[in-house]
């Protein structure tokens, strides 16, 4: 049965500092989730709640309608790895961390694990300590992968690795997900890079849900339109501008709204159109002041 996550008015504080202030957000059935958001915006800690390695400080977080906190039966099914790894100690090797997570993980697929040993060029025999950041991040991938957590939470796992391994990375977690589905959440800068994979994207900005659409939807909702000031003017009243640029007589905006309702605007203007990549539609909604 396809996982289902609830969170509900989650709060999270370390001190003064609120980290998660009041999200409700839930995560049902198998699919790629894409977690946005600017570097202090919360993510980390969202995911650290949902694998239950953190206390809400209010709201609730439940799998299956069961709270996951200090609940084995929760956690278990869920596997969070985050950058750099959690893994065990310096002096054990890789292969150690492999079984040690095969001993752990009630899903485990050791062959899987193999298999991207080989894909990330890794030496089960090398000893933690000895790893480079890269290939401790791929470490990090595979035992996330081969984990087959019913939930997968990666929270910038890849970050050490350099482009060829990401991509290695990306075509194994496409592959495996097609394979075998289940609820992967990806918190990642790298949004260009991956945004191919998500079935939807969700924001968060402040600790707060900023926005959450499949990702087919956000894709079309950012358009950018070049033309001249007056007629841009015209095409875009009323609508929501994220960013405006002018070149002597020539304006280019970014416009966030309904697909079909601004094309026909540009097009009756006589605009050029076109997609706005979600990185930059992701920086034009976490801009100081765009939040209402
Ligand atoms: N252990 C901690 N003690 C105190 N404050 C913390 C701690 N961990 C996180 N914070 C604060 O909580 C807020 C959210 O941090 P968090 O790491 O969850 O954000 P993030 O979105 O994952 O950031 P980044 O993209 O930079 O990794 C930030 O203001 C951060 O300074």
């Amino acid at each position: 049965m396809s996982p289902v996550l609830q969170i509900n008015n989650l709060t999270v504080r370390y001190g003064n500092t609120v980290a998660i202030d009041g999200l409700t957000l839930a995560l049902q059935g198998d699919g790629i989730h894409g977690l946005l958001g600017r570097n202090g915006s919360g993510k980390s800690s969202l995911l650290s709640v949902i694998a239950g390695l953190r206390k809400a400080s209010g709201g609730s977080v439940l799998l299956d309608g069961q709270p996951i906190f200090e609940n084995e039966a929760a956690t278990t099914r869920i596997c969070l790895i985050r950058e750099g790894g959690d893994t065990v100690e310096d002096s054990e090797t890789v292969a150690t961390a492999l079984r040690y997570a095969s001993d752990m993980r009630p899903f485990w697929d050791g062959a899987c694990a193999e298999r991207l040993l080989g894909t990330f060029k890794l030496d089960a025999r090398s000893r933690i300590g000895s790893l480079s950041r890269g290939q401790r991040s791929a470490l990090g991938c595979i035992l996330g992968l081969a984990a087959r957590a019913p939930v997968t939470l990666f929270d910038e796992v890849y970050l050490g690795l350099d482009a060829p391994s990401r991509y290695a990375f990306y075509e194994a977690l496409l592959a495996d997900y097609m394979d075998h589905p289940r609820l992967i959440v990806l918190s990642t800068h790298l949004i260009e890079e991956v945004a191919r994979l998500f079935s939807d994207v969700i924001i968060i900005h402040d600790g707060k849900l900023l926005l959450r659409e499949d990702a087919e939807t956000i894709q079309g909702r950012g358009l950018s339109l070049i033309g001249p000031e007056d007629a841009v003017a015209r095409a875009t009243s009323g609508l929501t501008v994220l960013a405006t640029k002018s070149l002597g007589p020539t304006r280019s905006v970014a416009v966030y709204g309904q697909a079909e309702e601004v094309e026909r605007r540009a097009r009756d203007e006589g605009l050029e159109v076109g997609a706005l990549p979600l990185q930059d539609l992701f920086v034009h909604l976490t801009a100081e002041g765009m939040q209402k």
